[in-house]
């Protein structure tokens, strides 16, 4: 008997990437990606173009497909389906100054944190919405429906009533993961009283429909939410993603609400919830520091490597394109500490990776202070293909760090879903048995209270130049 073969996307920040697995065993028959175009606004016409690039003459024997999109972005409809303006991307900041004006109109941050699991920053849909109807109130009255980029895309390929799953909806700002439900006076009050169409949850293992070729499209959902799937977490993993956005996630049994705001308390893809701190800062801070030094990713690795551990006390803050967590919108990076002595490219490598990695180490923290266990890290996405990343990660987390195959889960997890929905069963398929991970070597003792100490001062660097104070995992 020939397998069924099921199709999963990534459309992501920078790209869109297409699997082709065996529905029963996961195991990886195809793939194939294409480029998005550069900037925080994009019109989603160039995710379609991009998914037809990416996925040509991979679909003909697919029986299922799901897609797993960036998270947040506002893609607006008019009355006719046609898009209002360009979505506005999660990592684009000018929401800021309305993420705070709806923290404080609707109560403060424990209200929203309650309500809807998390505090709005600029990257979520919500207060994309607000900056609308203040900044460019004539589109916002064309607004009929708004959808995030997988609902969209999910919405090309069946052609029918738009829909949704609650992990994506917990992204928007007006979505309550622990009732299930949309929160529409937040999203009326945002939106200057206007009330758009919003997709219809869907649940883990529906079916959206069909594309004209009779093929079943599942619900989708936000790429984190799509890697937790196909990583396939246990208790006691936590996921550290290096994609556009630095990511560290695990599946809960309980939903956060954090009210400080760095972890923000989303639901998964199977029922469950994803407590997330997202930096805006990840692989982009190693391919902007390999760019600046004029050398190529593999050159800039072997420079890291060649860098002393903590860089000779040269501190690099990454918050190149602002920051998310923490919340600075507005903040520049910062490079301190530099002597005639160890201002070197080898030591400017090694501070950009290990900027990069202490953010995420916080945001780690900050996790574990939520309540996720963190017995192991997995390690994935673009910036964990560096040599460099692999050798600096692990004593900077300070526990096993696994590296899975490096193959892109995001595309894995959706196509896992759709497997799910095709197969209408009450589990996912297990695709456990294809799952292959290296184990990063474990740091010594010294190198551990190396990692600390570099941990350590990169928070006082960040106290200093921007007034952050520790969170309450850290001493
Ligand atoms: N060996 C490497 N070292 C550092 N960065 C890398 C390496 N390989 C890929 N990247 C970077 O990873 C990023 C893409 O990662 P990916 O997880 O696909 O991002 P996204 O999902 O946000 O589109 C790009 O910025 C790319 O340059
Ligand atoms: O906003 C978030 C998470 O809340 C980001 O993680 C986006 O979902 C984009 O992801 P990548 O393109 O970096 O994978």
């Amino acid at each position: 008997m020939t397998a069924e073969l099921v199709a999963g996307i990534d459309s992501s920040t920078q790209s869109t990437k297409v699997v082709v697995c065996d529905a029963e065993t996961g195991e990886i028959v195809r793939t194939g990606r294409a480029p998005h175009p550069e900037g925080t606004e994009v019109d989603p016409a160039a995710w379609w173009d991009a998914f037809g690039e990416a996925t040509n003459g991979l679909l003909d024997d697919v029986k299922a497909i799901g897609v797993g999109g960036q998270q947040h972005g506002m893609v607006t409809l008019d009355e006719d389906g046609e898009v209002v303006r360009p979505a506005l991307l999660w990592n684009d900041t000018r929401s800021a100054q309305s993420a705070l004006d709806l923290i404080d109109e609707l109560g403060g941050p424990s209200v929203w944190a309650k309500s809807v699991g998390s505090v709005p920053v600029a990257s979520f849909t919500v207060t994309k919405l607000r900056w609308l109807a203040d900044n460019e109130p004539e589109l916002a009255d064309r607004v009929a429906r708004v959808l995030l980029p997988h609902d969209w895309l999910t919405w090309k390929l069946t052609g029918g009533d738009p829909v949704t799953d609650r992990g994506d909806a917990s992204g928007t700002g007006y979505f309550s993961p622990s009732d299930n439900a949309y929160r529409l006076d937040v999203l009326s009050h945002a939106f200057g009283g206007r009330t758009p169409e919003l997709p219809t949850v869907l649940g883990p293992a529906q079916a959206a429909g069909h594309t004209a070729d009779g093929v079943l499209v599942s619900a989708g959902t936000g790429d984190n939410m799509a890697a937790a799937l196909g990583l396939e977490l246990k208790p006691g993993d936590v996921v550290v993603s290096l994609g556009t956005s630095g990511t560290v996630f695990g599946v809960a049994e309980t939903g956060a609400a954090d009210a400080t705001g760095e972890v923000a308390g989303f639901a998964d893809a199977t029922g469950r919830f994803l407590p997330l701190a997202c930096t805006l800062n990840a692989a982009r801070v190693l391919t902007a520091t390999a760019s600046m030094l004029g050398a190529t990713l593999s050159e800039f690795d072997r420079l890291a490597l060649a860098g002393a551990p903590g860089a000779e006390g040269l501190t690099f803050l990454p918050y190149l394109d602002g920051e998310r967590t923490p919340n600075l919108p507005g903040a520049t990076g910062s490079l301190s500490g530099l002597t005639r002595a160890n201002m070197t490219p080898q030591n400017l490598a090694r501070s950009a990776v290990e900027g990069m990695l202490c953010g995420l180490a916080a945001g780690l923290d900050a996790v574990r202070t939520h309540g996720l266990d963190v017995r192991r890290v997995l390690l994935i996405g673009g910036g964990a293909q560096s040599a460099a990343v692999r050798a600096v990660a692990p004593l900077v987390f300070g526990v096993p760090v696994q590296l899975p195959e490096v193959a892109e889960y995001v595309a894995i997890g959706a196509a896992r879903q759709a497997a799910w929905a095709l197969a209408s069963s009450a589990e996912p398929p297990s695709w456990q048995e294809n799952k292959k991970a290296l184990e990063l070597d474990e740091p010594t003792e010294a190198q551990r209270a190396e990692g600390h100490r570099i941990q350590q001062r990169h928070l006082e660097a960040r106290e200093a130049a921007y007034g952050v104070r520790r969170n309450l995992g850290e001493d």
